[in-house]
């Protein structure tokens, strides 16, 4: 068995340092139209012939909506400390908002249940990229509206569940909501308009505030905004390419955060978007200032940057970094992208509680044998990137916690089933699990430096 990570800091600072793992409601759960669900967006995405690789669905998924109680246990056996999922909204709000679904609640308020019976605390996100169907019927989040009916359906779940889920995220990477379903069309709802795409990110950010406005009304304490950061590096000291690799970080790292936290658009955007870029008011951008308890960092890889003019709308290229190995995503593995990505939290926004709510590595794993199953190269980048978390705590950062990306092998959105991120293989056939020898890695991981990595 690997060697876990480096030594432990002697003043870890906090006893509740979080061991997680992630994942998703459309992506495990299956069953999305039973005991009154409505259908998300990604249920008609995933149906719809040519969107999902191999015409994958969650029509099963990894059978959770059933199976629940049974990966419950895996978790417990894992040692994991947290769990991170996601409400289906459709659901609870069958048409997105007005009458609610007590099955929905009733199998929300089980899981949570469940897992505080094994000491595991939850962490809810909120949205991960499933809106209701009868939502986008009505504009989707391109809608001014949108904010609301999140904000009620926040509401909904802070009065059911409140008093047992302590850890909550408004979105789940408002950038790829805005850039995959509006910007570049590959995932759900799978518009392409440079025009929509800013109102969306818009109206996501406004989403934010008002479901954290929401929480705070409800005496929630601890409300946080997951996203997607991916540290950009020049190809070149050359004035083209860290032009370029400025506009790249302001695209991707800083279009949310700057709002939130500073509140104002990174100057960039306008420059990127050009006469799509809609003109904001003083007292508009202010509203959007609307700082998390938490960011939830989803870390996965870096990319080095080169100026492209026919790279639209950014102008900058990812360049493959062909000597260093890359994941079966075709992600180069890069773990000090990790340490450097938190300390510019760090200095940027004011050291706040950070916790990495996904990290992990989709590998072509080999077939289990004889109930094992030797996923080598995702236990090395579990341990390359918790030293690398290791490293950013050892300067300071205020790093709460760890969820590993994914629980199982579940569906990959437009890659279906074909990409397995899990600790736990799911057969394709019966949606048995196995614990990978990552599970395993894992899992001692947590016996020895549960205080922090
Ligand atoms: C560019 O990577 C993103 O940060 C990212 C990677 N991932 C994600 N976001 C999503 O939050 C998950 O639902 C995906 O399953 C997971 C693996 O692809």
């Amino acid at each position: 068995m690997s060697k876990p990570p480096t030594e432990i800091r002697s003043d870890s600072p906090s006893r509740d340092f979080l061991w997680g793992a992630a994942t998703s409601a459309y992506q495990i759960e299956g069953s999305p139209l039973a005991d009154g669900a409505g259908p998300s967006i990604w249920h008609r995405f995933a149906n719809t012939p040519g969107r999902v690789l191999n015409g994958d669905t969650g029509d099963i998924a990894c059978d959770h909506y059933r199976r629940w109680h049974e990966d419950v246990a895996l978790m417990a056996a894992l040692g994991v400390n947290a769990y991170r999922f996601s409400v289906a909204w459709a659901r609870i709000l069958p048409e997105g908002t007005g009458r609610v679904n007590q099955a929905g609640l009733d199998f929300y308020r089980c899981l949570v249940d469940a897992l505080l019976e094994q000491g595991i605390e939850p962490m809810l996100t909120l949205y991960h990229w499933d809106l209701p169907e009868a939502l986008d019927t009505r504009g989707g989040w391109a809608s001014d509206a949108s904010p609301g009916w999140f904000a009620d359906y926040a509401q909904v779940l802070y009065r059911a569940l409140g008093d047992r889920v302590r850890l909550w995220i408004t979105l789940n990477e408002p950038w790829v909501i805005t850039a995959g379903g509006y910007l570049y069309g590959d995932l759900a709802p799978g518009h392409r308009s440079l025009h929509e795409t800013p109102i969306v990110a818009h109206n996501l950010l406004r989403a934010h505030a008002a479901a954290l406005a929401s929480g705070r009304a409800e005496g929630i304490e601890r409300i946080g905004l997951a996203v997607n950061l991916e540290p950009q590096y020049p190809a070149s000291p050359s004035a083209e390419d860290i032009g370029a690799t400025a506009h790249r970080d302001a695209f991707i790292n800083r279009w949310f955060l700057d709002p939130v936290f500073l509140g104002r658009y990174p100057a960039e955007m306008e420059t990127i978007f050009g006469s799509a870029w809609p003109r904001h008011s003083p007292s508009e951008l202010d509203a959007l200032r609307a700082p998390p308890d938490f960011i939830g960092v989803n870390y996965y890889s870096r990319s080095v940057v080169r100026a492209d003019p026919t790279e639209q709308p950014v102008g900058a290229r990812r360049v493959r970094q062909d000597a260093r190995p890359h994941t079966a995503m075709d992600w180069e593995v890069y773990p000090q992208g990790l340490t450097d990505i938190l300390l510019w939290i760090q200095g940027r926004y004011g050291n706040p509680p950070v916790y990495i709510t996904e990290n992990g590595a989709a590998f072509d794993d080999p077939p289990p044998v004889a109930g094992r199953l030797h996923d080598r190269q995702r236990v090395a980048y579990l341990r390359t990137h918790l030293r690398a978390a290791s490293r950013a705590l050892r300067r300071g950062v205020d790093l709460r916690g760890y969820f590993a990306w994914s629980l199982l092998d579940n569906f990959e959105w437009s890659y279906g089933y074909a990409k397995r991120f899990g600790l736990v293989h799911v057969d394709p056939v019966d949606r048995q699990r196995l614990i990978k020898d990552s599970g395993r890695f894992y899992r001692d991981a947590i016996r020895r430096y549960g205080r922090g990595p």
